[in-house]
């Protein structure tokens, strides 16, 4: 593991894993380039993106990392034995490409990936006893990422169970936080909650990822009038690169800076590539890190 904060951005902004269709005439050498470009340390992997070996030297060709790749689990669904199954994949394949973390969310009645279900209004609530399974699966799905030298982070998400800071709770308190940590998402929290900072102040100690997505306030009002859902919302325009939104990222660094955070801060921004240009929005967040995170603004001790 790491002990400096390394940035990165997800190919998101390029292609997007919930909607395959979007952007998929962006190849890997064009995400590769442009992450260059706009001079970020890495990437998380894609749904796109080749075997590891292939991976393996694209990366190093241009002196890439991988931080991490996401996990759908369904625990609830399909059981503990089951998730661990596809688990262990999914990290023998992050361990052949250096990856740091495996990012997880649970997907049991999720509505993340619905085209026609309102996100704002739709959210699904796990009862007891799927709290009780979820957890203690995490708790085994942590342990395989420990074996393959990784770090299980836990993805709260707009759609899902786990979503609000009051789920978070849960699910802090009652899994094992020697195996089960937590990735901060500062654009899903604040468009849940209306509030960012309450969830990084309250589980820093358990926050070994993060993700720098920011919100266009009046695009995520506008959407949740109209009852639109996860995926409309981004294509509409919901999300952006920090500095665009309203989300203070200064505020947030200043935190993890204080409690001496170390690992991968991610930005992560979908939109659609055809009206948002993903290397234009790459050095829009790269600007504004440089200038109001690293330069001067931030007090590093
Ligand atoms: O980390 C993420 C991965 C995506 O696939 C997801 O839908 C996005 O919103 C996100 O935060
Ligand atoms: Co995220």
């Amino acid at each position: 593991m790491t002990n400096k904060i390394h940035w990165g951005i997800a190919p998101i902004g390029w292609r997007n894993d919930d909607i395959p269709e979007i952007g998929q005439d962006n190849t890997l050498g064009h995400l590769l380039g442009d992450i260059v470009i706009s001079g970020f340390e890495g990437t998380e992997v894609g749904g796109f993106f080749p075997e590891p070996d292939v991976l393996n030297k694209e990366v190093q060709l241009r002196n890439l990392k991988i931080a991490s790749k996401w996990f759908s689990s369904y625990i609830i669904r399909d059981g503990i034995e089951e998730a661990s199954k596809a688990f262990h994949d999914h990290c023998d394949y992050l361990q052949k490409v250096n990856a740091d973390a495996a990012v997880v969310s649970e997907q049991t009645h999720s509505v993340q990936g619905l085209r026609d279900t309102d996100v704002f209004a739709n959210k699904p609530y796990f009862s007891d006893e799927e709290w009780d399974l979820l957890c203690e699966g995490l708790n085994e799905l942590g342990k395989i990422a420990k074996a393959y030298n990784l770090r299980l982070v836990y993805h709260h998400h707009m759609g899902t169970g786990v979503q609000t800071l009051e789920e978070v709770d849960r699910l802090m308190e009652n899994t094992d936080p020697n195996h089960v940590h937590l990735l901060y998402d500062a654009g899903h929290i604040f468009v849940s909650d209306g509030d960012y900072m309450t969830l990084l102040t309250k589980h820093m100690d358990r926050i070994k990822h993060v993700h720098f997505k920011d919100v266009r306030e009046n695009i995520m009002k506008q959407c949740k009038e109209e009852g639109k859902s996860f995926l409309g919302s981004f294509l509409e325009g919901m999300f952006t690169v920090p500095g665009d939104g309203v989300i203070d990222f200064t505020e947030i660094y200043q935190f993890l800076i204080d409690n001496d955070y170390k690992g991968w801060i991610v930005i992560e921004a979908e939109q659609d590539p055809a009206k948002a240009h993903p290397l234009e929005y790459a050095l829009k967040a790269r600007k504004y890190i440089d200038e109001n995170l690293l330069q001067k603004k931030v007090v590093t001790n």
